[in-house]
């Protein structure tokens, strides 16, 4: 495949090392604005990992080409119900992931069936941490919020979620967010009584985990004839059906 990398920072590095040992090739590494919209054309596909206030530009300018777009950029999802839109109307294919590793996106389904198992035992309050390193410009990670959202679906208790952690009132989801030089992507999810805690904890040890999904989705999105918005699990259901 030719790809079109959005945003060449530590990300866009390390997808451009992966798809080279997949053998594709990288026809764009776009850093800033505005859009070299001739090498943009001649992608079969564009992976953004750029910045919260590029991502829209970037994802809607894909979309108005007709390429297939997958983005994993975070701290823009106020927008991303106007993307839905503009990928039917442009009859698109799109995927935005908080995260592409295979590891977090089986923990995304181990936090799904703890917080349905512990939704009932009302003694326990549920805590979550994200570590990230200092250069991150979102707090809390994208991650973390897809964490939060999916125990907010099980336990009835959470009907929002909180950052900073100390602002939460008791129907509210506690997020702490750390920053730490080099961290790559650390969460955790504690479920505290005043006898135990339940805890659950995704480390990632190098970005290379995020870099192989994107690339897989990306793949996945090429062939994937019907136009539509898709999601990570579509993409990993392909590989365990
Ligand atoms: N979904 C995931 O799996 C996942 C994993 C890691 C990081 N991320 C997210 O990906 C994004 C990038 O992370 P990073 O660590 O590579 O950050 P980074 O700061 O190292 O890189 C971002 C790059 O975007 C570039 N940029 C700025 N404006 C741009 C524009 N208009 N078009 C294209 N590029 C532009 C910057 O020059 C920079 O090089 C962040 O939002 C981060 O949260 C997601
Ligand atoms: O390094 C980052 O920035 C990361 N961002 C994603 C998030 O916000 O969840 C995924 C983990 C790494």
């Amino acid at each position: 495949m030719r790809i079109a990398l959005l945003g060449y920072g530590k990300m866009g590095k390390t997808i451009e090392q992966i798809a080279l040992q997949r053998k594709h090739t990288i026809v764009l590494k776009q850093s800033a604005t505005p859009m070299d919209i001739t090498k943009l054309q001649n992608a079969d596909v564009a992976i953004d990992f750029s910045i919260p206030k590029a991502a829209f530009n970037n994802i809607s300018t894909c979309l108005d080409l007709n390429i297939p777009v997958i983005s994993g950029t975070t701290g823009w999802l106020d927008q991303y119900h106007e993307i839905c839109e503009l990928t039917k109307t442009k009859k698109g294919r799109f995927i935005y992931a908080s995260n592409f590793s295979l590891g977090v996106n089986l923990f995304f389904e181990l936090n799904s069936k703890l917080a349905q198992l512990m939704a009932n035992f009302k003694e326990y309050s549920v805590d979550l941490e994200e570590i990230h390193h200092t250069e991150k410009l979102d707090a809390p990670s994208g991650t973390a919020i897809t964490l939060a959202e999916a125990i907010m679906d099980e336990n009835e208790r959470y009907i929002s979620w909180k950052y900073p952690a100390n602002e939460a009132n008791k129907n509210q989801l506690p997020i702490e967010a750390k920053r730490i030089e080099d961290v790559k992507g650390t969460h955790q999810i504690a479920y505290k009584s005043n006898i135990d805690t339940i805890e659950i904890k995704h480390t990632a040890h190098t970005r290379d985990g995020f870099a192989l999904g994107a690339v897989i989705a990306a793949e996945w999105l090429y062939n994937k004839s019907n136009p539509g918005v898709y999601l990570m699990k579509d993409v990993l259901k392909t590989f365990t059906a």
